[in-house]
């Protein structure tokens, strides 16, 4: 297969200029003709949201970016195309037709794909010139973002050319998934349609609203789908005895009342026994209780970019983490008894997006666990959500980190905190990170905070109340030895 540098699209609308971004972010050249007067708008105003997603999702690893044009034929989007991506608006005889001239101009052995979220690919390709090189591409809004691109051929359609396609789609990012049947709506829209279905049913019945639909699905469910799907997280549900016993158990229930969608297949044995081992294979020998930490994994993930967002589940998640913070530093330092030591306050797992490409936690890390310790180091001394919601908190203004040794994926880790010194701004501390298995020390770090009034955005003396108890730490840690690392400076020395 030639290599794949220029890309025609054919319809620029929401998926074609989707694909426009994809294929110009990958470093491809594109020709795109739509006949919208508004085409070059529209298109920049997706390619700069692209890039925007791009550079935070691949902050480092952009090739230059492939050239667009826009073009004012059919002819002149194919003519010199390594691949065709049609993105018409979803009407048979148009894509038929559009398609059907296209593909004379271009190259013989040019693949062309169809964006159709439903059509058959058999009905579309009809009446081309090569009709063995039409695949349907079917991809998932936004296309510069979602990976998924559903591979379908028809009647006529060659192996090779679903073959070169799924290729090509995967030296752009995308994961295709072949199907092995011609099946109109393909899989991923026969299972949205169900659910869509289903939701404008309760809405009709006045079951519920169209938002109240939306949380059950994004505060519930559709989290999980979103690493596993709905075969892998149902194994899990049907405990050690996995898909079966989920079967005995809720398989009446597709008998019952539960849905609009009434017509269910019977469950046979045979029935029974190819979905039970389809689900071992697909779980590949992986027990329960892994699958289970596998599944909690991915939940934290996803739950932890949503709390940094803010937004939806996250939003549940961030107040019930500012709940347990009140609860856990209420009398925090009355817990603590012995301030005499360094304290050990902050604890935590090193997470896999954590490692570097040299298989150890990355130095930007140092710093985030660094900076919890002294999250935590302030919510025992009672700087708690209200505090920061008055206005007041602390400022990081100076650190410097020793990292002496290596820490891997998984491995339990904790933080002690020696308060140096206090005055009413500011606050001087010295942490030291170990491993908690071994307590082996892997890196230290010395940190000025200074206390700010963080609507003036100037320093202003600590609450009374909070000073007082870092005095306390600073006052009752006095003897204990000045770290060595403390006051260091970096340099070369002699050599
Ligand atoms: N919108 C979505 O969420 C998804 C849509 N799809 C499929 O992608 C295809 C396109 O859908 P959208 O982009 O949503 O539609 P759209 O209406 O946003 O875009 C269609 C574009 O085709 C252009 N067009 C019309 N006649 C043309 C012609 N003769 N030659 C060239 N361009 C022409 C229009 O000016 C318009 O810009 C459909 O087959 C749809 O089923 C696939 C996945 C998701
Ligand atoms: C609504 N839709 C059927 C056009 C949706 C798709 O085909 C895929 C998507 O992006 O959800």
């Amino acid at each position: 297969m030639p290599d794949i540098r220029r890309v025609g699209l054919i319809g620029g609308g929401v998926i074609g200029s989707g694909w426009a971004a994809r294929c110009l972010l990958s470093g491809l050249d594109v020709d795109l003709y739509d006949p919208d007067p508004e085409i070059a708008r529209k298109t920049e105003e997706v390619l700069a949201n692209a890039r925007r997603a791009w550079g935070r999702l691949f902050p480092d690893a952009r090739p230059p970016e492939g050239r667009l044009r826009i073009v004012g034929s059919l002819r002149e989007a194919v003519a010199e195309a390594d691949f065709v991506q049609e993105s018409l608006p979803e009407r048979i005889e148009l894509k038929r037709r559009v398609l059907a001239a296209a593909s004379r101009p271009a190259r013989p052995d040019t693949i062309f794909a169809s964006s159709t979220s439903g059509l058959l690919p058999s009905d579309i390709q009809a009446e081309m010139a090569g009709p063995q090189r039409l695949v349907v591409g079917h991809p998932f809004n936004p296309v510069y973002l979602m990976p998924l691109v559903e591979v379908c051929g028809g009647a006529l359609t060659s192996e090779d050319a679903r073959q070169r396609a799924a290729a090509f789609y995967r030296s752009i990012g995308m994961r295709p998934l072949m199907l092995h049947k011609e099946i109109d709506g393909f899989i991923a829209d026969r299972l949205m349609e169900a659910l869509w279905r289903e939701a404008l049913w309760l809405v009709h019945d006045g079951v519920a609203t169209t938002a109240e639909i939306d949380d059950a699905i994004r505060y519930g469910p559709g989290i999980r789908w979103s690493f596993m799907g709905t075969f892998l997280i149902y194994r899990i549900a049907g405990g050690e005895a996995g898909m079966r016993h989920f079967m005995a158990q809720f398989g009446p229930a597709l008998k019952w009342p539960w849905t609009r969608l009434t017509d269910v297949p019977e469950l046979t044995e045979a029935f029974l026994d190819r979905l039970a081992a389809q689900s071992d294979a697909q779980a590949a020998g992986t027990s329960i209780r892994d699958l289970e930490r596998l599944r909690d994994d991915c939940l934290v993930s996803v739950l932890s970019a949503l709390r940094a967002r803010g937004y939806a589940a996250g939003e549940v998640v961030k107040r019930q983490e500012e709940t347990l913070w009140d609860k856990a530093q209420a009398g925090a330092i009355a817990a603590i008894g012995d301030l005499s030591q360094p304290l050990r306050l902050h604890r935590a797992r090193v997470e896999a997006d954590w490692i570097d490409y040299n298989g150890h936690m990355t130095e930007s890390r140092y710093l985030y666990v660094f900076g919890n310790a002294a999250d935590a180091l302030f919510r025992c001394v009672g700087i708690d959500t209200a505090y920061h919601a008055a206005g007041f908190s602390y400022y990081t203004v100076e650190t410097h980190i020793m990292n002496l040794a290596e820490v891997s994926v998984d491995e339990p880790i904790h933080v002690t905190i020696q308060v140096l010194g206090v005055d009413p701004k500011r606050l001087h501390i010295f942490h030291r990170l170990y491993r908690s298995s071994d307590d082996r020390l892997l890196a230290t770090a010395e940190q000025m905070l200074i206390h700010v009034d963080t609507r003036l955005g100037r320093a202003v003396p600590a609450d009374p109340a909070v000073r007082g108890r870092l005095e306390a730490i600073a006052e009752a840690q006095k003897d204990l030895p000045k770290p060595p690392e403390a006051g260091r400076a970096i340099g070369m020395g002699r050599g």
